[in-house]
């Protein structure tokens, strides 16, 4: 006679909390004569695009340059952490130098060197000084200038762009290197009206499509609209509000970038 068990029930699999895509409470200070400024700036985002607003002089570009590890020694202590990876940990003596961070920046005015051509623009982030490109960086240069519809425009240098097509080099460069977080820094304020309209529907497709963590600093409500999910308002002297603002889009397989 066999004896017949039951099958033993197996213990509900917990399924472990995701971390915030952004875990951000940093100390910022700067100092020039005659002048002190001092920030404490702590948000989580849950959204793949979160905005960042707040009035002229908060502290956002700070906020920015401490997440890319631009900030001067001893600006930036606290931490920050993109999908529970720690760009900065003050308790743990940790502070990823700019180049190991996977953090890439567009600036206002795209900040393109005016001494190299597009193509050696959006190939900066890919050279260690004095080294030799690493393997595989041509045809990802080529990819992106492809992707980017750039191809034509090579060889040209920065000062024979418009504005659109600035934004663009700019664009490709900082994601040259597959970052693990994109930051925007008002890439939009610089445009007139209509170029900003074509330029922001561009962008839009862009983040649906490469689906990294995005914070973009930005003054325009259409961009918030249009852009992001988690809107984080700073406020001198007062917490950070956080609110959503857009639903979550799908996350459909992320295809490289
Ligand atoms: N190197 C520095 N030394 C001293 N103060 C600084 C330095 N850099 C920035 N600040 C000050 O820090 C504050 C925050 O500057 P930040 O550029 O981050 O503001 P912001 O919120 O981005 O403003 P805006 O919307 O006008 O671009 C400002 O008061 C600015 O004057």
């Amino acid at each position: 006679m066999h004896a017949t068990t039951a099958p033993s029930a197996s213990p509900p699999t917990a399924i472990p909390p995701q971390p915030p895509v952004l875990d951000v409470a940093l100390q910022l200070r700067a100092q020039a004569p005659g002048r002190q400024f001092a920030l404490d700036v702590q948000f989580q985002s849950h959204s793949l695009r979160t905005a960042l607003l707040g009035p002229s002089g908060v502290g956002k570009s700070m906020t920015l340059q401490a997440l890319a590890g631009l900030s001067a020694p001893g600006q930036a202590s606290g931490h920050a952490r993109v999908q529970g990876q720690a760009l900065l940990d003050s308790a743990l003596a940790l502070n990823l130098p700019a180049r190991e961070r996977g953090v890439g920046m567009v600036f206002q005015d795209y900040a393109l060197f005016p001494h190299l051509n597009v193509q050696q623009n959006v190939a900066f982030g890919l050279q260690r000084l004095g080294q030799r490109a690493p393997p595989g960086a041509a045809e990802r240069v080529r990819e992106l200038l492809a992707r980017f519809h750039l191809e034509p425009l090579a060889q040209a240098s920065p000062r024979q762009l418009s504005g659109g097509q600035r934004q663009r080099v700019a664009l490709a460069r900082a994601l040259a290197v597959q970052p693990r977080l994109l930051l925007l820094d008002e890439p939009l304020s610089a445009l007139d009206t209509e170029l900003r309209m074509q330029l922001r529907d561009e962008l839009q497709a862009l983040l649906e499509q490469i689906q990294i963590p995005v914070l973009l600093v930005t003054h325009d409500p259409q961009d918030v609209a249009q852009l992001a999910q988690t809107v984080v308002r700073l406020r001198p002297g007062q917490a950070a509000e956080v609110s959503a603002v857009n639903a979550p889009q799908g996350l459909g397989p992320a295809p490289a970038v």
